[in-house]
């Protein structure tokens, strides 16, 4: 069988490693790397933008810059996780234009009420994760561009209430098209911030 056959550009040859920036050829040494090097850039001033897909983009390059050369850029392989598979590479750049045109289209979700706020974001969330227009760092882009959006939409989001596990979930379930349970999520992010 030969379906692992085709070999990852990102990775060093024979492995599931990405190619990285301080050559590191071990996945938990790489871990840690990335961990701490996003953390640090994470407590940095973000990109400004205007809730683009280029300030998208600008996001990852910000928090990946110093792990991988193609940090901010689209991925050019398939990918998936446990059975979801994502976009395929040659269509990541049009779903996106989509998706954020749709976002600017609404306004950039401002004026709307928590629950409605919610509603939208979630399903936002579900179609920006469909894509995962990245070879990695999708969940913490999200989660940075999400923050971002809520704060500019009113709706600031209280990070600390995020139960990291249970949002996972939550958005595996929305791959599967069933929005409810990231509904949820959504909505105790933006209501715990108003107690
Ligand atoms: N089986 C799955 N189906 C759909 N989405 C998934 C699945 N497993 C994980 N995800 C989502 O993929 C994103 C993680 O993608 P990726 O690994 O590229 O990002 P990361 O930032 O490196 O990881 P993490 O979010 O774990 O820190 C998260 O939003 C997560 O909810």
């Amino acid at each position: 069988m030969f379906y692992d056959a085709v070999p990852d550009p990102y990775c060093y040859a024979g492995t599931t490693v990405l190619k990285n920036r301080l050559g590191l050829r071990d996945q938990a040494a790489l871990d840690a790397f990335e961990h701490e090097l996003t953390a640090q850039r994470f407590d940095e001033p973000l990109p400004a933008g205007r809730l683009s897909v280029r300030h998208y983009q600008a996001l990852h390059r910000h928090l990946f810059q110093d792990v991988y050369s193609w940090a901010g850029r689209f991925r050019t392989v398939r990918i998936s996780k446990a059975g979801s598979m994502f976009c395929y590479p040659e269509h990541i750049a049009s779903e996106m234009r989509k998706l954020f045109l749709d976002l600017k289209n609404q306004d950039l979700f401002r004026g709307l009420t928590p629950g409605e706020f919610a509603d939208r974001a979630a399903h936002f969330l579900a179609d920006l994760n469909a894509i995962h227009a990245f070879r990695e760092g999708n969940g913490r882009t999200q989660l940075v561009f999400f923050t971002v959006l809520a704060l500019q939409a009113g709706h600031p989001l209280d990070l600390d209430a995020l139960d990291p596990e249970a949002f996972l979930a939550a958005m595996v379930k929305s791959f599967r098209g069933d929005e409810a349970a990231l509904n949820s999520a959504v909505s105790r992010l933006v209501r715990s911030n108003r107690k």
